[in-house]
């Protein structure tokens, strides 16, 4: 099967861009956004379960830092198919050579990236234009009661934004922050 990704590693263990290979003609183009044989040895066992799309209205707005805890933990696979965001993952396993370090990508409807987060994870991102669409697919279902984040603005997570932030949800305003006694997602 030809394989319709390159596949990018980034300064984090495990956490990869895809690069999204179209294939176009006087049409326009056609893109795989997955494939479970391609992309076979990311997914190590694990299959997308279940497929959720956001709209972000304001440029500036911030989703994160979000993860599921243990036994719910899941891999996303983050595309960006209108607008443009900065998108951000942070490596929570105790064990990691990069625990804390974060990693940003910048993923836009027409950059063809795609960002590949294993678990032990959080995501978040900030919208660059108005009306950002993504489509996220999720290798373990919503899992309310598991879900759980870190404050975006934490000085000891130091991720660099682009933007003033405009919006954030009530809930991600609350969100902890790493010295209210985080130890780690262990997986
Ligand atoms: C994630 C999710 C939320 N919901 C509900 C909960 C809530 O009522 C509404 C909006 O959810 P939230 O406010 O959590 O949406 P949001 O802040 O966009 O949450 C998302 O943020 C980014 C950064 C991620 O990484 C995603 O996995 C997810 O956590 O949708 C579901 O029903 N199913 C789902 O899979």
């Amino acid at each position: 099967m030809t394989n319709r990704f390159q596949i990018h590693t980034t300064p984090l263990e495990d956490l990869n861009v895809l690069e999204r290979k179209p294939i176009g003609d006087h049409r326009g183009f056609l893109e795989r956004m997955h494939c479970n044989a391609d992309l076979e040895e990311l997914l190590n066992g694990s299959t997308i379960v279940q497929i959720n799309r956001t709209l972000t209205q304001q440029r500036g707005t911030v989703r994160g830092m979000h993860f599921q805890q243990p036994p719910h933990c899941e891999k996303k696979i983050i595309s960006c198919l209108r607008g443009e965001i900065f998108d951000v993952a942070v490596d929570l396993r105790p064990d990691s050579e990069t625990y804390l370090q974060w990693h940003g990508v910048t993923l836009s409807e027409s950059n063809h990236l795609t960002f590949f987060i294993p678990e032990g994870f959080a995501h978040g991102f900030q919208t660059l234009t108005d009306d950002c669409e993504l489509l996220y697919l999720h290798t373990a279902f919503y899992h309310a009661e598991s879900e759980a984040g870190l404050d975006a603005t934490d000085p000891d997570l130091a991720i660099e934004w682009p933007l003033e932030f405009a919006q954030r949800s009530d809930r991600d305003n609350r969100l902890p922050k790493l010295d209210d006694g985080f130890n780690g997602i262990q997986l």
